[in-house]
């Protein structure tokens, strides 16, 4: 897997997914192997584009379930071939959806996979709608736990201030979480 922080990437093609994917739970696992799985079907590389710290850390100071390090490293296992990692700052944030529109197309995405959620640019004024005019955007269905409920990083910082850690395991699919500033 190769990283791009902060660094631009050109690619002819590729298969995009996008999010914070902080905590990278089962949902964000299942996103990520799809469009990973599409990338291979299509014979073109695959491309994680992801945010330092996580958008919602940035404005709503939420804790960080996951380190930059141990979010790489839990990407390289789902054989991604290409992560973008964008720090998150106040001038990042200002920038208009079109321009990240514009990165998507310097990396030749072909199909862009996201949850039905998915926001980008200032203000959040970007929606899937809007990216469909430009891209194929394919949205995952969102996966749930065996109760029923969406699994979110949002549900496990809650399950966290109740130390439900047989809960968050459960979410996360895996027995590991380094959580920053808790
Ligand atoms: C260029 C750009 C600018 C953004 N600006 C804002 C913003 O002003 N306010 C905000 O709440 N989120 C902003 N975001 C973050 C998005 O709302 C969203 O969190 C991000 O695209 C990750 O998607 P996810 O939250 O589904 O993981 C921005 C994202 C991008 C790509
Ligand atoms: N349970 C889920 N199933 C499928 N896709 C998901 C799920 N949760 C999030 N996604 C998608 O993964 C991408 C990254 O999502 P994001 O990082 O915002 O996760 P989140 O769990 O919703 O976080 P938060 O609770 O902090 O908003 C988005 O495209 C989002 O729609």
């Amino acid at each position: 897997m190769r990283v791009f922080k902060d660094r631009e990437l050109f690619l002819p093609s590729s298969v995009v997914s996008i999010g914070a994917f902080d905590g990278l739970h089962k949902g964000h696992q299942k996103l990520i192997r799809q469009a990973v799985k599409r990338a291979r079907e299509l014979d073109v590389p695959s491309v994680v584009y992801t945010f330092d710290p996580p958008p919602r850390a940035y404005f709503q100071k939420q804790i960080v379930l996951t380190s930059l390090d141990e979010k790489l490293a839990l990407m390289e296992k789902l054989t991604v071939d290409y992560i973008i990692v964008a720090s998150f700052n106040e001038h990042y944030a200002a920038r208009p959806s079109a321009d990240f529109l514009d990165e998507l197309i310097q990396i030749g995405a072909c199909e862009v996979w996201v949850g039905s959620d998915f926001r980008f640019g200032k203000g959040k004024e970007g929606d899937i709608k809007f990216l469909s005019n430009y891209f194929q955007v394919n949205t995952y269905p969102f996966v749930t736990c065996d109760q029923g409920k969406k699994i979110s990083s949002t549900r496990i910082r809650e399950l966290l201030k109740n130390n439900d850690w047989l809960e968050i395991y459960q979410l996360l699919g895996r027995e590991s979480l380094k959580t920053l500033d808790v």
